[in-house]
């Protein structure tokens, strides 16, 4: 089945509310079962995020996310590398500040893909909401988070910052969000999140992505 191209991908990042990011759950084994619970609960966006797979097992876990995301039609991310994004025909590459450099992950990519990109600072979201290349960011942690120890939080004054400067291109509020804390970061003027926990540790991810997602579009 062909995917979407660069145009129908951009349209639907338009539309994006709620990002997930979750680990191939290799422990439990669910991962095909779990997304799916998500997606249905209302998540726009899909990334596999989990710094322990090789290429082989990353990629057989990002098959299994490509059938789940396209039977919901949402997108599929892939963290940190070009290949394979290239290889598992993902809609979206996410890239952190000290990952590729976004004219490399172009040159790999073309332009079919979208490019998001992780800021910390002012400077970090400044730079991102005009970068060529790059299709979104996000800002963070809003709060410290056990997810990414060792990351400082710029909080809530960066998402409001990045609200009143008004960028022209999506973004995204991510680090320590949940149901409870959501209402804040709307407040602060976030339109869309990121976010791991709230779903992935969820007894039941369909009920955690449904209230998350009804707040996001209430
Ligand atoms: C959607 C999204 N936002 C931010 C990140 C963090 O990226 P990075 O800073 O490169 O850290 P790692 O996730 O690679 O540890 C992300 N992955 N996805
Ligand atoms: C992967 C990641 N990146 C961040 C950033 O600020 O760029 S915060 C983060 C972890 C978010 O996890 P949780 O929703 O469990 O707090
Ligand atoms: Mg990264």
């Amino acid at each position: 089945m062909p995917g979407l191209d660069g145009d129908q991908i951009r349209r639907r990042l338009a539309d994006a509310r709620l990002y997930l990011c979750t680990d191939a759950r290799a422990d439990r084994g669910d991962l095909a079962e779990f997304a799916d619970a998500a997606l249905a609960g209302g998540v726009d966006i899909v990334q596999l995020r989990d710094k322990r797979l090789e290429a082989g097992p990353e990629l057989r876990a990002l098959a299994a996310l490509a059938e789940v995301c396209a039977a919901h039609g949402a997108l599929l991310s892939v963290n940190d590398r070009a290949d394979v994004a290239l290889a598992a025909g993902a809609d979206v590459l996410h890239l952190g500040q000290d990952d590729l450099p976004v004219p490399l992950a172009r040159r790999v990519l073309g332009d079919d893909v979208v490019i998001g990109r992780s800021t910390h600072d002012r400077a970090q979201a400044s730079a991102a909401a005009g970068e060529p290349g790059v299709d979104y960011f996000c800002t963070g942690p809003c709060w410290p988070t056990p997810t990414k120890p060792g990351r400082a939080a710029p909080g809530l004054d960066l998402v409001r910052a990045t609200a009143d400067s008004a960028p022209g291109r999506p973004w995204f509020a991510i680090g320590g969000i949940d149901a409870e804390r959501l209402p804040r970061v709307l407040a602060a003027g976030a339109s869309r999140v990121v976010v791991v926990r709230a779903i992935t540790e969820a007894e039941d991810p369909k009920a955690a992505a449904e209230a998350l997602s009804a707040a996001l579009r209430g």
